[in-house]
């Protein structure tokens, strides 16, 4: 599969007057066409400033992206011109939030932004924007979208509300969508629905999706391939099934046996013990030095850059957890 997006040597600093801080530090990433990859990572690790630097948009405007390259589909998001990157925003490139309700103006009803982003996207006619609203409202799942295009957002549940915002990421039909903890703030079977349909996307329409959660379980059986970010740099990365069976950084070994299981015979589940540092300090080395079992000298010195462990399997150590098959 060839690559959608190639994100390399990406840094993104937060300068404010209390402040400066480096959010992110990506050595590369990469994402393939008609590709699930999960971003996953604990809190502050840098999984959404990674789609705030892809889609340009942060949640502070003190964030920058001070060095790299975004190239998506053989351009440099960062050199584009503010309207392409508008129109690259709108109709190649989506995002699904967390929290729907934030997204959603609860004064407008449901079919209004859905006929509004087609409509800027395509000039088409009211009419024919109305037809392609309902339709992609049919296919999210939603019964009769002709009259729930009438409602308004506080009249649907938490899962009809993520639908519809589905609805609207897609009907320009992207060609990557960012899902920013998509299910998060959902019921456990609702969570399934909404995961079941962003994989019916990827398979039916070979859209490429960045799925970030801080859940390793969600991810495990529709991720293509995961990459596990720590204090703000990705630390391993591979097939999902080749990270979770056979983690090599010390920090993703301890993430999973974090894990509830069932069948679990263990008292009490291991904690990863220390804390997480802060951005602001001044760490020479590696971020999770403070926290690992494998610490050496080196760790404290050096930061170790994502290097190729066996096949498509990288990680970022210098004492990884060996082999074992
Ligand atoms: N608005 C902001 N102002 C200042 N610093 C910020 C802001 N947003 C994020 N950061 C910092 O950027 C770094 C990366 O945060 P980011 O939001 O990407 O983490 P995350 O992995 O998405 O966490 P979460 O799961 O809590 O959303 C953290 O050090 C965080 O403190």
């Amino acid at each position: 599969m060839s690559n959608l997006l190639h994100m390399e040597n990406v840094r993104v600093h937060i300068k404010t007057r209390a402040l400066d801080i480096t959010a992110l530090e990506l050595d590369h990433l990469s994402l393939a066409r008609g590709e699930m990859l999960a971003l996953v990572g604990e809190t502050g690790s840098g999984k959404s400033m990674t789609a705030s630097s892809i889609m340009q948009l942060f949640p502070t405007q003190k964030a920058r992206v001070t060095a790299g390259k975004i190239m998506f589909d053989g351009r440099d998001l960062l050199g584009c011109k503010q309207s392409e990157l508008d129109r690259i925003r709108g109709e190649e490139i989506t995002m699904i939030f967390q929290d729907p309700m934030s997204s959603l103006n609860p004064v407008f009803r449901i079919g209004d932004p859905i006929i509004d982003v087609i409509q800027m996207h395509t000039g088409v006619s009211k009419i024919e924007a109305r037809d392609q609203a309902i339709r992609a409202l049919r296919y999210v799942g939603l019964p009769d979208p002709g009259r729930l295009m009438q409602r308004f957002p506080h009249e649907l549940s938490g899962g009809q509300r993520q639908r519809v915002m589905i609805a609207m990421a897609i009907v320009c039909e992207p060609r990557m969508l960012i899902a920013d903890e998509p299910t998060t703030a959902l019921d456990v079977t609702i969570q399934s629905q909404i995961l079941f349909l962003i994989d019916k996307l990827k398979r039916e329409k070979g859209t490429s999706v960045l799925f970030i959660t801080h859940n390793l379980g969600i991810v495990s059986k529709m991720a293509d391939r995961i990459a596990v970010l720590y204090g703000g740099r990705i630390v391993e990365t591979g097939p999902t099934r080749e990270v979770l069976k056979h983690p090599r950084h010390p920090y993703t070994r301890m993430l999973l046996e974090a894990i509830p299981r069932i069948k679990d015979k263990r008292d009490r589940l291991p904690v990863i013990g220390g804390r997480v540092s802060s951005p602001a300090e001044p760490i020479r080395g590696c971020r999770f030095a403070n926290r690992c079992p494998r610490v050496s000298d080196l760790c404290q010195a050096e930061v170790p850059t994502l290097a190729t462990a066996s096949d498509e399997h990288e990680i970022a150590c210098f004492h990884p957890v060996e082999e074992k098959r």
